[in-house]
């Protein structure tokens, strides 16, 4: 029994932040920014553009609708899209299970606790240092293609988790390609320029979010400022709740909600592929003191064996080679993150 175990064979148990509010617990130190504050929630409205897929899909192509990509990407890095072929109330469900499984008593969601050396499960940061500085939410990370998958870490609670998101996936596999082929077509290149290198055996994961209701706002972050190490991510929103923001030329600006649109963000990966075209955001997640919050997030990540780098056509005298051919872009990735740098300078040319 755990009680009577030995003191060196128990092992620290983390802490959800969950389970922080529902203590009452005091706002631990190692959430609090003492360098700078937690963000302010009243910025200025990020001017993403709203795709219409479906405008996308057809052979002939709106040229209005891919120069509007092409410019949302090579601005913001980001842009929002609608017509997906997923119903308003589809994307419902996908957030009420989110809400559930977080609803769950803790005893029941640690049976998809993350393993100590694992990525995949239910957790939140990783403790490296006593420096660090922790982000205030909880996370279920989940590989989501058929060939990739774990079950153990997919809840069976709620009842209906798995079907959705195994629905989920397929729906957003057909939007991946329809998207990437926009972007080729978007800069005049090959339809599958981005399809070839993003790979037969990519893999796509989900990490849901939870944002518990924050007691100090000003002190303490979301999820700290970053930009993704994907190919392209898909954020499904909280439909009431805003957070999430974008840095553009040293100032902070809000993604408003759209409630049947998905946001498309570019990842680090495109970025190195479209020979810096196209910009990976650095985006962050501000708390509420008022609200909880949750989103999920769909990472789209180029098969490990894959050799990434700049399409060809896109380098010439007037636009140098920008980024180094890599392979593994995630292996670089966490390792700078956890040195609170950016992995993309590690592969500049
Ligand atoms: O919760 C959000 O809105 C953003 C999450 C995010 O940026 C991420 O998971 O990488
Ligand atoms: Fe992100």
């Amino acid at each position: 029994m755990a009680e009577s175990a030995p003191a060196f064979k128990t092992q620290m148990v983390w802490k959800s932040v969950q389970e922080l509010v529902l203590n009452g617990d005091e706002l631990p130190e190692n959430y609090i920014h003492k360098d700078r504050d937690g963000g302010d929630l009243d910025v200025p409205l990020v001017e993403i553009p709203v795709v219409n897929l479906g405008q996308l899909k057809s052979l002939s192509t709106s040229k209005e609708e891919l120069q509007k990509l092409r410019s949302a990407l090579s601005t913001w890095g980001c842009f929002q899209v609608i017509n997906h072929g997923m119903t308003p109330s589809f994307l419902d469900e996908v957030r009420e299970v989110t809400k559930q499984f977080f609803a769950l008593p803790m005893e029941e969601k640690r049976k998809y606790s993350r393993e100590a050396d694992g990525i995949e499960g239910y957790g939140n940061d990783k403790i490296l240092s006593e420096k660090q500085i922790l982000n205030w939410s909880d996370r279920l990370y989940i590989t989501l293609n058929p060939e990739q998958r774990k079950l153990k870490f997919w809840p069976e609670n709620p009842k209906v988790f798995r079907d959705i998101l195994n629905d989920y996936t397929i729906k957003l596999s057909i939007v991946t390609a329809v998207i990437l082929t926009a972007m080729a077509r978007s800069l005049d290149l090959e339809d599958n320029c981005f399809l070839d290198q993003y790979g037969k055996e990519a893999t796509m994961r989900a990490g849901f979010n939870y944002y518990p209701k924050c007691p100090r706002p000003d002190l303490v972050i979301g999820l700290e400022e970053h930009a993704d190490a994907s190919a392209i991510t898909f954020l499904l929103q909280d439909n009431e709740v805003e957070g999430l923001q974008f840095q553009k030329d040293n100032q902070w600006f809000k993604v408003p909600i759209i409630p049947e649109a998905l946001l498309i963000i570019v990842g680090d990966q495109t970025e190195i592929m479209s020979n810096g075209i196209f910009k990976s955001p650095v985006h962050k997640v501000v708390t509420n003191s008022e609200r909880e919050r949750i989103s999920l997030s769909v990472f789209c990540l180029p098969g490990l064996n894959e050799e990434i780098g700049p399409i060809d056509r896109l380098v010439d005298e007037s636009r140098p080679r920008l980024y180094k051919k890599v392979k593994n872009y995630v292996g670089i990735y966490f390792e700078y993150y956890q040195q609170g740098k950016r992995a993309i300078e590690a592969v500049k040319i």
